[in-house]
C-alpha cells in the first residue's frame, strides 16, 4: 500500500498580511512551506509528495531544490481546485491532503490518519471544541450554541486516491475541507485526534505564534566515545574514507573508529543503547562489517522517529596519520551514510600532545556528538 501527500500552497494569504503569501514567508530561518515539506519528507510511510503552487511561485518553488520524490504541481484559484490539480498528478494507493500553512504538524498525527485508513474510507485529525458557543450580531451575543459533538478540523486529511479523486470530480468547487467532498460523495470519515501545535497561520498574529511554538521544539544531543589499537597493516579507516598508513586499527568490523563514535552519539541521543546493543561483537555477521552500515541503522532509527539529524560532530585524537587534507571526503563521507546535507557535518582532529595511549601512537580515539530535531 503506496501513499502520497498533496501539500496545498496555491493560496495567496490575504488574512495573514505581509508582502508574501504566508507559505513563503520565513519563520526561524526556513520558509513554511519548507517546513511542511520536510515534516513529510521525513516520514517513513510517505512515499512521494505532490506540492500544488500558484503559477506565480513555480519559480520559488523550484529553487526550493525539491527532493527526487517530490512533483511540481500549479494549483488553481479556490482550494478544492488547487487539491483537484494535485490529485491528478498522485501515483499512490492513499493520499493524505495537507495544509502547507499548518507546518508546525506532529508527525504522529501523520500516523494516526492513516492508521484509521487501514479500516476507513477516510480520516482526519480534529480537536473537540472546548469553548463555549454564542451567535452574536452587531457586536452583542445573540444567543448560544450547543458545542456538543463540534469539532475543529485540521489536516492532512486522508482517503483511498481513487475515492476522493472521483468525490472532487464529481464535487465541483465551493468545498471548505476534504472531508466536505468526501461527506457529499457518502464516504464515512473518522474522526482522529489533532493538536493545537497544528494549527493553521491565517492571520498576522500566528507567525509570532508558530515563532513560538518553534522555540518550544524537543531538542536533543548525544555523545558517542571509541577507542581501536593499532595493529599490523597498511591503512586505517577513518569516518568511511580510507587512509593509508603504516599501521592498521584492529576491531572486529573495518574498526572505523570515527563512524563508531558517530553512531553511538546518534544511539545516545535516541536513547537508544550503543552500538554493542544493536550490532553485538559476538554476532559473526559483523566480523569485518562496512561500518557505514551502522551509522545507516542509527540515522534510520532517528529518521523513523521522525527526528531530524540537524548535526554532527567528529573528533580524532591521534598524533598519526594527518587527518587534515582527509576531512572533507570523511565529511562527506558521513553526510552521505546519514542522508544529510554536508554542511551539517563536522571532521577534525587533534593530538594529544604525545600524552596517553594516543600520543605514544597505540592508538586511535574519537570523540562525537550528534543534535536530532523533531518540532
Ligand atoms: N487557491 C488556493 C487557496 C488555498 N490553498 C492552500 O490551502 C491552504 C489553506 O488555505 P487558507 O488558509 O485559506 O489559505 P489562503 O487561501 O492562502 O488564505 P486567505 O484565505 O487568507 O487568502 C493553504 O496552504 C493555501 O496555500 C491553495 O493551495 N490554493
Ligand atoms: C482545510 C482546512 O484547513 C480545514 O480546517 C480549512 O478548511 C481551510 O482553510 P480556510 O481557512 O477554511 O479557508
Amino acid at each position: 500500500m503506496t501513499t502520497a501527500a498533496v501539500i496545498v500552497a496555491a493560496g495567496r494569504g490575504l488574512r495573514a498580511g505581509g508582502c508574501l503569501p504566508k507559505q513563503w514567508r520565513r519563520l526561524a530561518g526556513r520558509t513554511v512551506v519548507e517546513r511542511t515539506l520536510a515534516i513529510f519528507d521525513a516520514h517513513p510511510r510517505v512515499d512521494g509528495i505532490v506540492l500544488v503552487v500558484a503559477e506565480d511561485d513555480l519559480d520559488r518553488a523550484r529553487a526550493l531544490g525539491l527532493d527526487r520524490r517530490a512533483t511540481l504541481v500549479t494549483g488553481g484559484a479556490e482550494r478544492s481546485a488547487s487539491v483537484l490539480a494535485g490529485l491528478a498528478a498522485v501515483d499512490a494507493d492513499r493520499v493524505l491532503i495537507h495544509d502547507a500553512a499548518r507546518c508546525g504538524l506532529p508527525p504522529e498525527i501523520i500516523d494516526r490518519v492513516l492508521g484509521a485508513l487501514d479500516t476507513a474510507p477516510a480520516a482526519a485529525p480534529a480537536l473537540a471544541v472546548t469553548d463555549a458557543l454564542w451567535t452574536g450580531a452587531d457586536g452583542k451575543v445573540t444567543g448560544l450554541q450547543d458545542r456538543s459533538g463540534l469539532w475543529r478540523a485540521q489536516t492532512p486529511q486522508g482517503f483511498h486516491t481513487a475515492a476522493i479523486r472521483a468525490a472532487h470530480q464529481a464535487h465541483g468547487p465551493g468545498a471548505a475541507d476534504d472531508v466536505a467532498v468526501a461527506l457529499a460523495a457518502g464516504l464515512d470519515v473518522a474522526i482522529v485526534p489533532g493538536d493545537e501545535r497544528n494549527f493553521k497561520i491565517t492571520e498576522p498574529g500566528d507567525f509570532a505564534r508558530a515563532e513560538r511554538e518553534l522555540a518550544a521544539m524537543d531538542v536533543r544531543t548525544g555523545n558517542g566515545y571509541d577507542v581501536h589499537r593499532f595493529g599490523d597493516g597498511d591503512h586505517v579507516m577513518l569516518c568511511g574514507v580510507k587512509v593509508p598508513h603504516g599501521r592498521g586499527l584492529q576491531g572486529h568490523s573495518d574498526a572505523d573508529v570515527g563512524m563508531h563514535a558517530l553512531t553511538d552519539a546518534i544511539y545516545g541521543a535516541l536513547a537508544a543503547g550503543d552500538i554493542g546493543r544493536h550490532f553485538p561483537p559476538s554476532d559473526q555477521q559483523w566480523k569485518g562489517a562496512d561500518s557505514r552500515v551502522f551509522l545507516a541503522h542509527a540515522a534510520g532509527l532517528a529518521r523513523d522517529g521522525g527526528w531530524r539529524l540537524t548535526h554532527a560532530d567528529v573528533t580524532l585524537v591521534c598524533e598519526r596519520p594527518k587527518v587534515g587534507h582527509h576531512a572533507d571526503a570523511m565529511r562527506a563521507a558521513l553526510a552521505e551514510v546519514m542522508g544529510i546535507e554536508v554542511e551539517r557535518v563536522s571532521v577534525k582532529a587533534t593530538t594529544s600532545e604525545r600524552l596517553g595511549f594516543t600520543g605514544r601512537e597505540e592508538g586511535i580515539a574519537a570523540l562525537a556528538t550528534a543534535t536530532l530535531v523533531r518540532p
